[in-house]
């Protein structure tokens, strides 16, 4: 049988609570506290700074150069949530901008992340509606290509499944399965709790070197100190 584009409806979602300590904790802790997984590759940057989210995907699938099904999406939306768009084979055009964006916040979404290209930036900026994308591209799209909404899909490297937890901020886009979700939020409140003991000692002046007993691997690894004359 041909295979369907298919438009899911779901209630897959991860929990308000988990969400907004996620969003607390950022995308590179949560990253750590996922064993260094789910990082969305580097080449989608957000267009604003200092926005920092975390929701739950709504998963787009389109025709590069066609939106169409972005607007497919829309009705999916849940408030909170964050609609993560690809496309089939590559493509840099933009296939959002304030319009969408003004229909996606209508429905409550909180971000996209695009690995495409966005548009009407300053727009965007202007709205405070926070994008991750791959580029920033005039090149317009069409409606006309049937595509999916909520299956699994790759963007920038990561498979991301509908309701997984997207963590995004001004260091990159980072996703973590649904199932795996709370669990990532203690291990990153944990890491938390760390790194302020850690940073309040490195305030006080002692080395990473004696914090971290880094000198015996020094050692071990050949490194010698060489005092000049
Ligand atoms: O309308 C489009 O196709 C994309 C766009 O520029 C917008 O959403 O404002
Ligand atoms: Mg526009």
């Amino acid at each position: 049988m041909m295979a369907r584009h298919v438009v899911v409806r779901t209630g897959k979602r991860v929990s308000e609570e988990v969400l907004k300590g996620l969003a607390e904790a950022g995308a590179s802790t949560a990253h750590e506290a996922d064993g260094r997984r789910g990082a969305v590759s580097p080449d989608l940057r957000p267009i604003q700074a200092g926005a920092r989210i975390a929701g739950s995907a709504v998963t787009v699938s389109c025709h590069p150069g066609d939106n169409l099904m972005i607007h497919a999406a829309v009705e999916q939306v849940r408030p909170g949530d964050v609609v993560v768009v690809t496309t089939t084979s590559p493509s840099t055009d933009g296939m959002l901008g304030d319009l969408l964006a003004t229909s996606l916040r209508a429905r409550g979404a909180i971000g996209v992340v695009l690995d495409a290209g966005v548009r009407d930036v300053a727009e965007l900026r202007e709205m405070g509606f926070p994008v991750w994308s791959r580029a920033v591209s005039t090149q317009g799209t069409v409606k006309a290509s049937p595509g999916s909404v909520n299956v699994p899909i790759v963007v920038g490297g990561q498979v991301v499944g509908p309701g997984d937890a997207i963590v995004a901020d001004d260091d990159g886009v980072v996703v973590i399965p649904r199932e795996r979700a709370a669990a990532v939020l203690a291990a990153a409140r944990a890491r938390v709790a760390s790194e302020q003991a850690k940073r309040a000692r490195l305030a006080a002046g002692e080395l990473g070197l004696d914090m971290y007993n880094l000198r015996p691997l020094l050692a071990e690894l050949g490194v010698v100190y060489v005092d000049e004359p």
